[in-house]
């Protein structure tokens, strides 16, 4: 991360004016992975807000820690030593530039490939001193947070009683060798000219611009540093009170698309904190690249219609990746399709 100049400060790129900064949002569903209601209350979130938060989720707190240091250490190294994995081609290390049609955020991070037919070439490069520690604390955490998800999405395969396609219709997805998923660790380093500037202005420091995520699902593990916020049904932005101990999850275009609109693929958003570094840690799910994308059969009661058209996860993602964050690129599924809208409240 570039070292900020006062001159270059708060570059008006990176800011953002928000309507009411404080809104917490004290109702966060929670699922305990444990107990019997898990799927009947994560479906309901999933409705409502797609978004909720896991406890009880069996990952050992040792495996999220041994990466979390890991990746501080990463972070911790020279610029130079770092842009050696960079540019993000997608996958590698970046620095302010999200994607490669021109959004900023105030973020570093990592972005690496799960799928063994994406080989990124710089791999060797992103881990710092100890290159097969990194590595092998990347393959731990992602075994570990793969099993939670997949767990995560046959309870939600249960609660939505998908009784013809099966209890796996959505993790075997996941769990397919070619399965196309991708792993990001976040840094949002922290701002002080935020303090002064921002309480003048009374805008916000953007860490990360808004947008949905494009998979069938997202695990986020953060340190706890507030930044995560979502928008709610009404339009309105709040804040996720951040918490180690647990795992949101968010549900992804795809699975809006699957589940007829159902499931809500939910808008969110990172604002980068004046005084602390927020380290966050996502899983995205996604299926192989030719697997076909369609609302599932049994979702759709005799006088329900099909809202969306049968994509491959390939067409898909290569669109997405050709649009801006904020774009609303579920509208490319659509049977109307009315493309290249833009949302955003600011
Ligand atoms: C601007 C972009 C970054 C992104 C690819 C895209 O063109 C649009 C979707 C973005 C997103 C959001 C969720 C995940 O962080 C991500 C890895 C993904 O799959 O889609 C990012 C992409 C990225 O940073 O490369
Ligand atoms: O860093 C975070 O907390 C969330 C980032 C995010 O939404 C993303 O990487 O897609
Ligand atoms: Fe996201």
């Amino acid at each position: 991360m570039v070292v900020l100049s006062n001159q270059s400060a708060l570059n008006e790129l990176f800011l953002v004016k928000t309507c009411n900064p404080s809104t917490i949002f004290t109702e966060v569903p929670v699922v305990d992975l444990t107990h019997p209601d898990a799927k009947t209350i994560m479906v309901k979130a999933c409705e409502e807000l797609g978004l909720f938060k896991v406890v009880n989720h069996g990952v050992p707190l040792e495996v999220i820690t041994r990466l979390e240091n890991e990746a501080l250490k990463f972070f911790k190294q020279s610029q130079s030593q770092k842009d050696k994995a960079s540019p993000p081609d997608p996958y590698g290390y970046g620095s302010k530039k999200i994607g490669t049609n021109g959004d900023m955020g105030w973020v570093e991070y990592l972005l690496l490939s799960t799928n063994p037919d994406i080989v990124s070439l710089k791999t060797h490069q992103l881990f710092h001193q100890n290159p097969q520690v990194f590595r092998w604390c990347v393959e731990e955490y992602i075994g570990e947070v793969k099993k939670m998800c997949c767990e995560v999405l046959e309870k939600m395969a249960d609660g939505l009683g998908m009784i013809a396609e099966g209890r796996n219709v959505f993790s075997r997805m996941i769990r397919e060798e070619r399965s196309d998923s991708c792993f990001r660790v976040n840094r949002y380093p922290p701002c002080p000219e935020l303090k002064e500037e921002g309480a003048l202005s009374g805008r916000n420091l953007i860490g990360f611009g808004e947008h949905t995520d494009p998979q069938i699902i997202s695990v986020l593990r953060s340190n706890n540093t507030s930044g995560l916020q979502i928008c709610l049904p009404d339009g309105t932005w709040a804040s996720i009170p951040p918490d180690h101990s647990s795992f949101f999850v968010n549900v992804g275009d795809l699975l809006q698309v699957m589940t007829n609109g159902r499931f809500k693929s939910v808008k969110h958003r990172v604002l980068a904190n004046s005084s602390m570094s927020r380290l966050s840690m996502i899983y995205f799910g996604g299926p192989p690249l030719n697997e076909k994308i369609a609302p599932l059969p049994s979702l759709l009661s005799r006088e329900e219609e099909s809202l969306y058209r049968e994509l491959t996860w390939r067409e898909y993602k290569n669109a997405a990746y050709k649009s801006r964050l904020s774009d609303n690129r579920i509208t490319l599924f659509q049977k109307s399709a009315d493309h290249g809208h833009k949302s955003s409240d600011t």
